[in-house]
């Protein structure tokens, strides 16, 4: 099949690479030329395992082409995937400029063919039925056009793996034959397809994101209780994951959740669930308990350690999440902001192993930017564990103690064995934890264990 994906971000270009992968010809377009010439070039904006791999191949094989902007490619297409940026506003109105933008350039003549274009893009509900009304508006009706909703599932640092196996492939359509048009582009895949209308995929895709805050805000308002409680959070999660309708994932508590979907998507279902006149009061009670998590971290600093205006603390750790160098609405962002508000004088020492360029940019000035942990950790009073990276979760309990002013460290993420370091001389914190393991009580080992 002939295929254009417009817009190469982390979606365009997975979607691009893996449909090329799949045997298909693909062009994929933007208008950032930048960009285009260093995904050519093999030089990837993106840190995607097997991405570069998968983008190589495709070329080599002359089924993957990339380039600026409209083209022919583009007319020839049988399917247009749209996966350009929908950016929210702080009070989730999702912008759909670079959409409007992408269609109106698509088909600048009509050519009596029948056109079908599929937006991957997270979008409001109806948005497929705009955008369909749009084209139609533009082009005479011989031809036609078709929009369905394909709802990207995709997580930053598994894209490619999430591409192969997905957990779900979402279609919505509004025609028969638009349906199988998309069931045959996925059906090299063997992943379980749910057909659908438009809006119930456009829908489904803002409940899926909303659904994966409300748990993680669960977790940490658990993991506060704990606290309060002399609880130990990590064996709650332990017992809850274990009961199927449960399930383990998503309960880990520590500075919540961010990243360019979760934070945007939650605030987008809000917004329109206010609009619709069905307000979403549990998916709105999760932005505010993510919200306080940053002053909750504060708080426990401050316990830990006095005089945090004349300290040196170091932040290890400032993706979003472990595997990607994005920072977009990052938890790290927003400790930052919260420490410089609370202790004017605060000396900041940072580290992060995908630090790059982009990220040194997107820091507010006063906070120092370290090629390695040690150099951040050095002199420093006191460290925070913000982003849980492999190489961050094994520095020793030696390394620390030879490093810092005082070994005290507050593991934002629950990733560090709290109660091994502590019994090695360090000070160290988790969310949600006892502080020491109970003393004289030996794990039962029992059947039941
Ligand atoms: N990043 C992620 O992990 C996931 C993102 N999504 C959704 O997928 C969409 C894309 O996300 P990302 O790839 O992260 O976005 P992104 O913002 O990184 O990339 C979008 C790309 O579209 C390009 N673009 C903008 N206007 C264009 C136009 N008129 N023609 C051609 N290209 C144009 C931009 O230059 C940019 O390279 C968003 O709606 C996002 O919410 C969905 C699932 C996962
Ligand atoms: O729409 C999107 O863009 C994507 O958003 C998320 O994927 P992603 O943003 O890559 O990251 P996640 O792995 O979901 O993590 C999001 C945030 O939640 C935090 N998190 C995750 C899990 C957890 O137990 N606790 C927790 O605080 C992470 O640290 C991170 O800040 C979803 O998982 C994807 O399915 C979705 O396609």
């Amino acid at each position: 099949m002939k295929i254009a994906v417009v817009g190469a971000g982390i979606v365009g270009l997975t979607t691009a690479a893996g449909f090329a992968d799949l045997g298909h010809q693909v062009y994929c377009s933007d208008t950032d030329g930048d960009k285009i010439e260093r995904i050519e070039n093999g030089v990837l904006p993106y840190l995607e395992p097997g991405l570069a791999e998968l983008v190589k191949r495709g070329q080599e094989g002359g089924r993957l082409a990339f380039g600026v902007g409209a083209s022919t490619a583009i007319g020839e297409a049988e399917i247009v995937i749209l996966a350009v940026g929908t950016p929210a506003t702080d009070d989730g109105e999702i912008l759909l400029a670079q959409l409007w933008e992408a269609a109106d350039m698509l088909w600048p003549r009509a050519d009596g063919m029948r056109r079908l274009i599929a937006v991957k893009s997270t979008v409001p509900v109806g948005t497929a039925e705009r955008l369909e009304a749009r084209i139609r508006a533009r082009l005479p009706a011989e031809g036609g056009v078709d929009v369905v909703s394909v709802p990207e599932f995709l997580r930053e640092g598994f894209a490619v793996r999430d591409f192969f196996e997905p957990s779900r492939v979402v279609i919505g359509s509004a025609t028969h034959e638009a349906a199988e048009l998309m069931d045959r582009l996925y059906r090299r895949l063997s992943a379980t397809v749910v057909h659908t209308d438009r809006r119930s995929a456009e829908l489904a895709k803002l409940a899926s994101n909303a659904a994966l805050a409300i748990k993680i805000s669960y977790a940490n308002e658990m993991a506060a209780l704990s606290e309060q409680t002399g609880a130990d959070y990590p064996d709650i999660a332990r017992i809850l994951g274990l009961d199927p309708r449960i399930g383990p994932h998503f309960l880990g508590a520590g500075l919540g959740f961010g990243g360019s979907c979760l934070p945007k998507d939650t605030r987008a279902l809000v917004r329109l669930a206010s609009e619709a006149g069905a307000p979403q009061t549990v998916a709105s009670a999760a932005i505010r308990a993510n919200a306080v998590l940053p002053q909750r971290m504060a708080r426990k600093l401050e316990a830990a350690l006095s005089g945090l205006s004349r300290r040196r603390v170091a932040l290890l750790g400032l993706a979003f999440k472990p595997g990607t160098a994005d920072l977009r609405e990052a938890p790290s962002l927003r400790l930052i902001a919260e420490l410089k508000k609370r202790y004017p004088g605060i000396s900041l020492a940072a580290y992060d192993p995908a630090v790059d360029i982009a990220m040194k940019r997107q820091l507010p000035a006063g906070v120092g930017l370290y090629g390695s942990a040690e150099e951040a950790l050095r002199g420093a009073d006191a460290a925070i564990v913000v982003t849980e990276w492999p190489e961050i979760r094994k520095i020793s309990a030696e390394d620390y103690k030879s490093w810092m002013s005082r070994p005290i460290i507050l593991d934002g993420r629950n990733c560090l064995d709290a109660h091994a370091l502590n019994a090695q001389g360090m000070v160290c914190i988790g969310v949600g934890r006892l502080p020491a393991a109970p003393q004289g009580i030996p794990a039962y080992q029992g059947r039941h264990a």
